[in-house]
């Protein structure tokens, strides 16, 4: 578990690069995606099912409620990581109130994951699904839209389009299912959220998209993770038409792997500083996540790189330069690379990321007024985002003034864990990085600040 963290966290730079490979290399917990996704498909699956590897934060953490409260029987061991879940074969244990709340926290995954598996439960049983006030303001209309296409029966009970949200139980086999298509939407969180629920409708489901897929690699994830628990999937080549089985899921055991995204903040470390080196393990080229993808970004930008079987390869050359890359894919990356590209020679634009402003927080406005913070010029055009760094990469406050530890520049993080963990990068490389409220890592990696600690270590003992 997490120590109790500060209101405001100076990072302590780097005294000489780091090694962190062999006995040293990191090991990051596990993935929130894979997590929030085996949770429910173990939940409505036939048969018990043990999941090892499991992240234990807020996201999670809001889950494992939400299960709790719909009447699931859930085992954890927080210290052994594994989670034992009875799953219901695809109807809902009954509930006797009649609105069950679940408060999802800022669960983008839990929250859009519950709205759709919802619709499965036994009629009369209705459940709340609300949270923090930012998941308020993160749209769910084309989630809703669909779903009612179906025949699922949902209110809002605030404002058109966003949550909190009233869905009532309809009962397993009960919506038909069949086609859908689908308009290019703002989160894939939706396809995934109503590709979940496909074996248990009447008829499957088949998605057709009419448009490019944003995020495709997650849903490629929830694919695959399907098949892992026994869906019956067909795909096209081009991702263009996914059609799901009906038939259901089977309990069984499985390893998450380590977090992807929270992968990404040692890597970027180890590719800004020279001769620095991290070994990333249980992590490589196979991964479900599409965030494993990262670090060949890294090697466009000058790092060296090496994918192993098991383990990820990043290491400083000393050389960065920018890049011109489309994010579209992986945008929960684009945090990681505008930090980096800070200390990179020429300017870096991140392409097709708009759907940056539907997330934690607008990490579009978010990294132009903190990049901003360290001297980068930040141009937002569109959904183009373009950091040029401050001249030979030295990082000074808008003024021109040096950031030193008694005039430290403070970084705010929205309530943003990838705020806090990406600008921490920079905070290795430059005296006097300051993180506001370093607590909200908690939505994803409760541990992060403990496991920067130990590089630090690292680099000491070089
Ligand atoms: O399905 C998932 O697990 C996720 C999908 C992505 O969201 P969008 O599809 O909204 O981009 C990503 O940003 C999020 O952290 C996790
Ligand atoms: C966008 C993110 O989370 P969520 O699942 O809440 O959308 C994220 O973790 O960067």
């Amino acid at each position: 578990m997490s120590r109790a963290l500060p209101d405001r966290l100076m990072i302590v730079p780097f005294s000489k690069p780091f090694d962190a490979t062999g006995d040293r290399a990191v090991i990051i917990p596990g993935s929130k995606s894979l997590t929030n996704r085996a949770l429910l498909l173990a939940a409505l699956a036939d048969g018990e099912t043990t999941l090892r590897g499991v992240l234990f934060s807020d996201d999670t953490e809001r889950m494992l409620e939400g299960l709790a409260s719909l009447g699931f029987q859930v085992g954890i061991d927080r210290e052994k990581c594994i989670v034992n879940v009875k799953g219901c074969n695809g109807q809902m244990p009954k509930r006797s109130e009649q609105d069950v709340e679940l408060f999802l926290g800022n669960a983008g995954t839990a929250t859009r994951f519950m709205t759709a598996a919802m619709t499965l439960a036994s009629e009369n049983t209705s459940a709340i699904i609300t949270g923090i006030p930012r998941m308020l303001e993160r749209p769910i209309g084309e989630l809703v839209e669909p779903l009612r296409q179906l025949g699922a029966k949902i209110e809002y009970l605030g404002e058109e389009g966003y949550p909190p949200i009233r869905v009532h139980g309809l009962g397993k086999g009960i919506m038909r299912g069949g086609d859908l298509v689908m308009k290019p939407t703002v989160s894939s969180q939706y396809l995934s959220a109503l590709l979940q629920i496909g074996p248990y409708l009447h008829e499957g489901l088949t998605m057709i998209f009419d448009g490019p897929v944003t995020s495709l690699p997650y849903v490629k994830m929830t694919v695959e993770l399907m098949r892992q628990f026994g869906a019956k999937i067909d795909t096209t080549d081009d991702w263009s038409i996914i059609s799901v089985k009906p038939g259901g899921y089977q309990g069984n055991t499985k390893d998450i792997e380590p977090d992807a995204s929270n992968a990404s903040y040692a890597m970027g470390m180890a590719a800004a500083t020279q001769d620095a080196i991290v070994e990333i393990k249980h992590l490589s080229e196979n991964s479900l996540q599409g965030d494993a993808a990262f670090a060949k970004e890294l090697a466009k930008m000058g790092a060296d790189v090496q994918y192993l079987d098991d383990a990820i390869i990043v290491r400083g050359t000393g050389k960065l330069k920018g890049i011109d890359a489309d994010f579209n894919a992986i945008p929960d990356m684009v945090q990681t690379i505008a930090v980096v590209a800070l200390f990179a020679k020429g300017e870096t634009t991140i392409r097709d990321v708009g759907n940056l402003r539907i997330k934690e927080t607008d990490r579009m406005a978010a990294l132009k007024n903190e990049l901003t913070k360290l001297g980068a010029t930040v141009k937002i055009v569109g959904d183009d985002i373009t950091i040029i760094p401050p001249d030979q990469n030295k990082l000074k406050h808008p003024n021109g003034q040096p950031i030193t530890e008694s005039n430290p520049a403070v970084i705010e993080t929205y309530d943003d864990h990838r705020m806090a963990m990406s600008f921490a990068i920079a905070g290795t490389k430059q005296v006097g990085v300051v993180i506001d409220d370093p607590a909200c890592v908690n939505k994803t990696f409760p541990t992060y600040f403990e496991q920067l600690s130990q590089l630090n270590t690292a680099a000491q003992r070089q």
